[in-house]
């Protein structure tokens, strides 16, 4: 049987296993490949990663962006890594991969690298204390030094991938951007947005899009319209 183009990861941030579960069942086979967040993290989100593996053939990824001092992130990926998840996300603060990639040793799960997330700019890292500085280069230098370190991807916005994807150590990497907005969608607290088409157009390997999906009257037709619109 050929898979959904699992391109399209779709985030399940609604508020516990039952609805991400029943989201699914809308969306049915439409969407291969599902993200499960922080939001659901004490409602039942492992179960439901569980269950949309082993009962309903969906790849998954925990989108958990770790960030300890490396034993910790070891322990903790390792015990996720149990899970039998496609994605994993921890910092991209080299220690931090080390350690992850540590964990993960053994297992099938990719761990990828958060560079700057989506929701921020530049005013956003000023206050934050973050080195001046124009911020695709600090996502295109975090990224680089995340692949060092052994990540298996990194998580981006959709207008730095091509810079990402011209890097030496990008070779055989994963790019995976959020800050997907189809034309006209509402940003909510997006910041650095393209389409569906320019981030698999610069480079993206699989693009996430949640609100624009979940929060559809039809959730179904929201993905397939996304899907139908990648080049
Ligand atoms: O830099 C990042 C890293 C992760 N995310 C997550 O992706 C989805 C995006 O949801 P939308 O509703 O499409 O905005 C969400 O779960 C974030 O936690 C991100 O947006 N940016």
């Amino acid at each position: 049987m050929s898979r959904t183009d699992d391109r399209l990861i779709v985030a399940l941030d609604v508020p516990d296993a039952h609805s991400g579960l029943e989201l699914a069942a809308r969306i049915g086979d439409a969407v291969s490949f599902y993200k499960i967040g922080l939001g659901m993290l004490t409602g039942g989100g492992l179960a439901l990663a569980r269950e949309l593996k082993d009962e309903h053939d969906k790849r998954i990824f925990l989108d958990m962006k770790l960030f300890d001092i490396g034993a910790t992130v070891e322990a903790a990926v390792r015990g996720l890594a149990r899970f039998d998840l496609d994605f994993l996300t921890v910092h991209g603060d080299p220690h931090v991969v080390r350690a992850a990639r540590e964990g993960a040793a053994g297992s099938a799960t990719k761990i990828l690298a958060v560079t700057i997330l989506t929701s921020l700019d530049r005013g956003d890292l000023d206050a934050s204390l973050i080195r001046a500085g124009d911020l695709a280069d600090l996502v295109v230098e975090r990224a680089g030094r995340a692949f060092e370190a052994g990540a298996d991807g990194v998580i981006a916005s959709p207008r730095e991938a091509a810079l990402i994807r011209a890097l030496p150590q990008a070779a055989g990497k994963l790019i995976v951007t959020p800050g997907v907005r189809p034309a006209g969608a509402a940003l909510g607290d997006q910041k650095r947005v393209e389409t569906p088409a320019a981030a698999i157009g610069a480079g993206a390997d699989h693009i996430v899009v949640g609100r624009p999906v979940w929060q559809a009257a039809d959730p179904r037709a929201a993905a397939q319209a996304i899907l139908a619109e990648l080049p």
